[in-house]
């Protein structure tokens, strides 16, 4: 992350930058079992990749936290991203075998601008949108705007 920012910074290209995490997924743990939760992280994975560009970057940000860089993409159309994404999770029924699981993800969105002065930053903007979208009821995608981290 730390290396597309400079990229970023060097270019002066746009970039934006998407987090995001499954909604309660903590519940399916304790419902379904840890073994079928690795099954939906893996499914997120899949999904993430079949959904993304050869450029992008994507990565897995701690548990059940995904980060997402899109190149040459503003927050506008990494908004459309993050939709088509997120339908695609909530369409998606992971099948153990015993349990079909379905399941939904809150995204963040931030654009890389002249505002922030390390990835660090950016990553702060994309969890205060993304914290945004779990306040407005989770299975959602934000835009992050000035104040965000502050509500
Ligand atoms: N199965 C499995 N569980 C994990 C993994 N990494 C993290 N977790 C679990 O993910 C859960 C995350 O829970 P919380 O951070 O409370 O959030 P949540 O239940 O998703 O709720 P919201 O994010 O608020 O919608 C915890 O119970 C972790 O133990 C993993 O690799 N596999």
């Amino acid at each position: 992350m730390q290396q597309e920012y400079q990229r970023f910074v060097r270019s002066g290209n746009t970039v934006s930058l998407i987090m995001f995490d499954i909604d309660h997924f903590k519940k399916v743990n304790d419902t379904y079992g840890h073994q079928p939760g690795d099954d939906v992280i893996k499914s997120v994975a899949s999904l993430v990749l079949e959904t993304k560009r050869d450029i992008d970057i994507a990565g897995r940000y701690g548990g059940e936290e995904f980060g997402i860089i899109l190149a040459n993409t503003c927050a506008d159309s990494a908004k459309v991203f993050a939709e088509r994404l997120r339908q695609r999770v909530e369409q998606t029924v992971v099948d153990t075998g015993e349990h079909k699981i379905q399941f939904t993800i809150s995204l963040g969105i931030s654009e890389a601008s002249s505002d922030i002065d390390n990835y660090k930053a950016w990553l702060k903007q994309a969890d205060a949108a993304l914290y945004a979208s779990k306040r407005g009821g989770r299975n959602q995608s934000s835009v992050y705007k000035e104040g965000m981290e502050m509500e």
